[in-house]
């Protein structure tokens, strides 16, 4: 299907519902194009009644005869031809609105629904310029070329109906022109298309790269790389400047082509009319009348043509806007079974079993990995960089399905939970805590906004958090994004944890916890991790392996593989890599 058709599918779907208001715009174009393509008839009436005036008072007669009626006539049609315009603008601007209100609606719902690997493999910039300038494309187009291209539609109809009733010889030459118009019309706006199509997904990546960018300042700033930095956005940038100056160039060209094609079939009409008229055996008065009136409906006739084609690049944008927002519906969702099993409260444990996962295909990052955790046990992992912790909690909760083996909570396969459920029972405090605009309080209700105040200031204590927040002047209610309270990683990383236990899951996934953090904080948030892992089953990944010596059981990975298992005591005793790994850090340490 071309990008066209799906688009055409995309605007149907949105515009389905407003059947009663594209009807009330359908009858306001059809009295507005009437009255309009009416009015030049009254308009050759007038003139050849004036011509008939004028060439009686040179032979003395006075005689006005229907002039002035037919100059009232012209009015009034005017006029209502205004109405029926106005009519259908306003309604095009209501149903216009409130498509996109609710495309933007559906688009952010739908983001609400996609998969991690969506995230993970989209720039953010990208995505929100789908919300920005498509979105904001598609409404532009709307609202200014929809009530156009349909009224124009009218017209053209109306025209070539009128044209041919009030004489078939001056119609066709009239007509003549056009194909030569349209095929060149048609061929610039390829081009244009092609070339717009470029520029959005020029302007997209743009955006994710200044996104990017300004994510990652102060190391930029840290390592002196802004010229860098700038080297880098110069190529984007030349990227939408040369699809956009194309762009702009084609349909640039259309309104000057278009208006010229118009001003040469005025005048072929003009030298041809008059011809005919002349040699038709035709009065001088009526000849007269006849041309004015075909160089008008000449004009009108070429109107839609240009009018469309100067429409056409902002129609174009808003089928690659469409374009760019059905990507984003056709992304894949998170999946779940229709009849999701539910877990009991209380859990009896989690496992991975003899999981093979890869992101891409073709490069598998776990092989085979088991490990078992008992209820209300705590299991470490722990290994280099990139042998994959991360990976296996983005398994547990989820976030990606195993190519093969499973995973499994309370021995049911989590593919075949409810994805409610399963993340009712899981909770994850990651290595980046993010906090939302709002207030600390609402912060960490944010999970179970119903918690009453009591609870919330539980958990605060609980993680260690509680009085930090009460030295704020606003308490609980300080702002995040006051410049005054402006929380370090490891406060930020405690209100997390505080989040966390206030949702109260049956299973934990701590995620780096105490790295890049000072040690008071980080003795603040062991205590607090301490507090929070007792009583669930938990998989914590921490770098400093001192805050791990508790743990029932540490699982060490590498390079995807699981190598070790055991205690502390017995990974010690064993020699292996975690020995190697502890004594290596307590040197650095
Ligand atoms: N979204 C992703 N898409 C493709 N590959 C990924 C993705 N996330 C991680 N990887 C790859 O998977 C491997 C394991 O990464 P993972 O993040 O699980 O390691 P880790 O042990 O948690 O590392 P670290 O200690 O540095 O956080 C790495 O080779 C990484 O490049």
């Amino acid at each position: 299907m071309s990008d066209v058709t799906r688009s055409m599918r995309f605007f149907y779907h949105y515009l389905k519902r407003y059947k009663i208001s594209f009807l009330i715009i359908t009858i306001g174009i059809i009295i507005g194009t009437y009255f309009q393509v009416k009015a030049p008839i009254f308009m050759g009436k007038a003139i050849t009644a004036l011509a008939k005036y004028v060439f009686g008072l040179m032979h003395g007669v006075d005689d006005k005869g229907n002039f002035v009626h037919f100059i009232w006539l012209l009015v009034i049609y005017f006029i209502l031809g205004a109405v029926g315009t106005f009519i259908s603008t306003i309604v095009v601007t209501y149903v216009t609105g409130n498509a996109t209100n609710r495309m933007r609606r559906g688009l952010f719902a739908k983001l609400q629904r996609m998969t991690i690997r969506f995230f993970d493999s989209h720039q953010d910039g990208d995505v929100l310029s789908r919300f920005t300038s498509d979105l904001d494309n598609i409404s532009n187009a709307l609202n200014q070329a929809l009530a156009q291209i349909m009224t124009n539609a009218a017209m053209m109809v109306g025209i070539l109906i009128v044209m041919f009733q009030q004489n078939v010889k001056m119609a066709w030459v009239t007509i003549a022109s056009a194909p030569v118009a349209i095929l060149l019309a048609a061929f610039l706006i390829r081009q244009t298309r092609k070339y717009t199509d470029i520029q959005q997904d020029a302007v997209g990546s743009l955006n994710g790269y200044v996104n990017e960018q300004i994510s990652g300042q102060k190391i930029i700033i840290t390592n002196g790389l802004q010229q860098d930095s700038i080297d880098g956005f110069l190529p984007h940038n030349k990227e939408v400047k040369d699809a956009t100056t194309t762009a702009q160039t084609y349909s640039g060209m259309l309104f000057p082509l278009m208006q010229g094609m118009s001003l040469v079939n005025t005048a072929i009409v003009i030298f041809f009319g008059s011809w005919l008229a002349l040699n038709s055996g035709m009065g001088r008065a009526a000849a007269l009348g006849l041309v004015v009136v075909f160089v008008q409906y000449s004009q009108q006739f070429y109107q839609p043509i240009t009018q469309v084609s100067t429409l056409y690049s902002m129609f174009q944008l808003a089928v690659t806007g469409a374009r760019r927002l059905n990507q984003m519906f056709d992304e894949p969702e998170e999946t779940q079974p229709e009849q999701g099993l539910t877990i009991p409260d209380k859990l009896t444990g989690a496992a991975l079993k003899d999981v093979r996962f890869s992101y891409n295909e073709g490069r598998e990052i776990l092989h085979g990995v088991s490990i078992d955790v008992e209820p209300g046990h705590m299991v470490a992992l722990v290994g280099p960089t990139g042998s994959g912790k991360t990976t296996v909690m983005n398994l547990l909760n989820r976030f990606y399905d195993v190519d093969s083996g499973a995973v499994t909570i309370d021995d049911t396969d989590v593919r075949e939970l409810g994805l409610k459920q399963l993340r009712d029972h899981v909770g994850i405090v990651l290595q980046d805590s993010v906090l939302f605009s709002g207030t600390i309080g609402f912060n960490i209700k944010y999970g179970r906004p119903e918690a009453s105040d009591d609870e919330m200031i539980a958990a605060a204590k609980q993680a260690n958090i509680h009085d930090f927040i009460m030295t704020l002047d606003d308490g609980y209610d300080t702002k995040v994004t006051d410049e005054n309270a402006i929380f370090s990683t490891g406060q930020k990383q405690l209100i997390s944890i505080a989040r966390t236990i206030l949702t109260n899951p049956s299973l934990l996934i701590l995620d780096e916890a105490t790295s890049n953090v000072d040690t008071v904080t980080e003795s603040r948030i062991q205590k607090a991790m301490d507090t929070v892992v007792q009583g669930r089953t938990s998989f914590v990944i921490a770098h400093r392996l001192k805050t791990i010596l508790n743990a029932d059981k540490i699982v060490v990975l590498k390079d995807g593989n699981v190598i070790e298992q055991g205690t502390h005591q017995e990974l010690l005793a064993a020699h292996g890599f975690y020995s190697e790994l502890y004594h290596n850090q307590f040197v650095f340490e």
